[in-house]
């Protein structure tokens, strides 16, 4: 890279509108949208889709609600020609559905165009050209007026050839492709000079489509380039203005939501942003942040996993793990005081609100996502985020000094393993630090104890306990009494311990239903508190086993 990279690469230049409005408005409903996946996200391909793999995306286009859907540029392959084809005999096009193609602005391509929409109900028709300075100096080598005249001949053969086929309703739109990098007037004059050679007026409207061809500025630009478009276009209501964005600075969905409030009404996009170079911009994006703003985007990402695998099928491109709304792990977090703040926003949300949970822009149940992976656990992960993975996938509340004691646990395995704590890893550092398996040849172990029997026999302040234990391979019996079966097991171990906190709750319900009992316990002369925990059917026998866990971690630390 240049240390001076002004030499080489220079700045783009401001727009003079002072006036603009722009910034001061907001977008209050959804654009048309058009999708472009089968034509520009088709031309970038390794491998441009096969009929099959277009038909499925167009099926899923439809499926989605898209309602304008460019199908190709039928001039340039047979491919593309029999698509075309294909869609208007098999009656697959939805009558809400209209079909757009593209050409050049060439004779022998729009003749060609004409033909292989024969028969469509409706169709749009793509005419494009460069305009900017550099394209007319050494792509087409043409003056600005010869740029006028090839656009007034082609819209014009264009009209006569539709005029031919009144059966079809006809909708012209025209691209002065390179639209950012060509100077106002000169789009302008292009624009108005295909109205005229259309013919647009009331019953016959052109849809003019403003393309970052290449992104080269920062989005304000475009918004200003596309107010100063809405502002000057003669018959301004006899036009749909659209944009067209690319993604190459990063800000195509940035330039496409400046430009609906510039005063644009159609957005053409592709799914996941596929597309030239870094792409067009991205509709579910777009959609979707609409959706989170309160509006409606006409666009049904209801199921936005199926639509994203359906996606990566057909152009065989990922979508990337990070890509908003869609990717694997954007609902995900890893991050302690992300999963503290969620754990909290999701506990403290009532049904039927507005959607307020810290970090989660979007309810994951409204794109079929569940909140299985919405808080993972590696080192970066705190309390929090564990608490609310044993709470949602065992039943199991735990104190918040708990929660710390147990956090710590967690933290040292992921610190040692540098891999993430999935939930069955968790279950197994939980089970190793305080259960140990309750029931092993009939007989009960909680860590170095083996409790062959428990007895209980009273009620209120005299509960007498007999423990049947093994203990560092010593079979021996215990007793002790107790205002109940847990106070009662502290006095048989005799090890100077006292309860701090004591608390049971039944985990599940059924045939298999169990109670979860959770002691917090101090040692004399030791600092601090070590928490236990019991499982089984009966709540007694939790309770004992959770004073029997506590006991053998202070043992250890002892
Ligand atoms: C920004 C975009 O995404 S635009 C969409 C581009 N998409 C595609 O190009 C995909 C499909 N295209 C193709 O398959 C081919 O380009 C075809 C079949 C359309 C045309 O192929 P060919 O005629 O063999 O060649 P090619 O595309 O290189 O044409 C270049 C010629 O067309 C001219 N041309 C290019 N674009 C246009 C246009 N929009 N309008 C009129 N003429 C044009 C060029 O100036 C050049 O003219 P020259 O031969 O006199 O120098
Ligand atoms: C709108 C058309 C011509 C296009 O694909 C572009 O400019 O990127």
């Amino acid at each position: 890279m240049l240390k001076n990279p002004s030499s080489k690469y220079r700045p783009f230049p401001a727009i003079a509108l002072p006036d603009r409005q722009w910034p001061s408005r907001t977008i209050e409903r959804a654009p048309v949208w058009l999708s472009t996946d089968l034509r520009d996200g088709n031309q970038a391909l390794f491998e441009p889709m096969n009929a099959e793999r277009k038909l499925r995306l167009f099926d899923l286009l439809v499926q989605v609600g898209l309602k304008e859907i460019e199908v190709g540029f039928p001039a340039a392959s047979q491919t593309d020609f029999d698509i075309v084809r294909h869609l208007i005999e098999s009656g697959r096009v939805p009558d809400d559905v209209t079909l757009m193609v593209m050409t050049q602005a060439r004779e022998d391509l729009i003749v060609r165009t004409v033909e292989a929409l024969r028969g469509a109900r409706r169709a749009i028709v793509h005419v494009y050209n460069a305009t900017a300075p550099l394209w007319r100096r050494t792509v087409f080598r043409l003056s600005e007026d010869e740029v006028m005249a090839l656009v007034e001949r082609q819209v014009r053969c264009l009209r006569r050839l539709t005029d031919a086929c009144p059966d079809t309703e006809w909708v012209l739109q025209y691209s002065p492709e390179t639209f950012c990098m060509t100077e106002l007037e000169v789009s302008l004059r292009a624009c108005t000079t295909a109205m005229q050679a259309w013919g647009a007026g009331p019953g016959r409207p052109i849809i003019l489509n403003l393309p970052t061809t290449v992104e080269v500025a920062t989005p304000n630009v475009f918004a200003d380039q596309i107010e100063w478009m809405d502002r000057h276009l003669p018959q301004r209501e006899h036009v749909i203005l659209s944009v067209h964005p690319h993604n190459d600075r990063g800000t195509g969905v940035a330039c496409a939501e400046l430009a609906l409030m510039a005063g644009a009404q159609r957005v053409e996009g592709c799914l996941f942003g596929n597309g030239e170079r870094s792409g067009n911009v991205d509709l579910v994006t777009l959609a979707l942040n609409l959706y989170t703003q309160g509006v409606a985007p006409g666009l049904d990402f209801s199921d936005l996993g199926a639509v994203a695998r359906t996606v990566e099928a057909c152009t065989a491109l990922p979508v990337h793990p990070r890509h908003p709304y869609a990717g694997d792990l954007v609902h995900t977090a890893f991050s302690g005081s992300h999963q503290d703040a969620i754990r909290k926003g999701l506990a403290a949300r009532s049904e039927g609100g507005f959607w307020e949970v810290p970090y989660l822009p979007i309810d994951p149940a409204d794109i079929g996502r569940t909140f299985d992976n919405v808080i993972r656990v590696n080192s970066q992960s705190g309390k929090g985020g564990i608490a609310y993975l044993m709470e949602r996938h065992f039943g199991l509340v735990m104190p918040r000094r708990m929660q710390v004691e147990f956090s710590a646990v967690v933290q040292a395995h992921a610190d040692t393993s540098e891999a993430e704590v999935d939930v069955d890893r968790l279950w197994t550092l939980f089970a190793a630090t305080y259960l140990a398996p309750t029931a092993e040849g009939g007989a009960l172990t909680c860590h170095g104890h083996r409790c062959h029997a428990i007895n209980a026999e009273g009620a209120g302040a005299a509960v007498r306990v007999e423990l049947d234990l093994t203990h560092r391979g010593i079979r021996t019996t215990l007793h002790g009494t107790g205002t109940g079966p847990v106070d009662a097991t502290v006095q048989a171990l005799d090890r100077h311990l006292r309860i701090d906190h004591f608390e049971e709750r039944s985990a599940s319900s059924g045939a298999d239903a169990s109670a979860w009992a959770i002691v917090e316990m101090a040692c004399r002369d030791q600092p601090g508190t070590r928490f236990g925990v019991g499982r089984h059917a009966d709540i007694a026998t939790a309770g004992v086993l959770a004073v029997l866990s506590a006991a053998a971690r202070w043992e250890q630390v002892s």
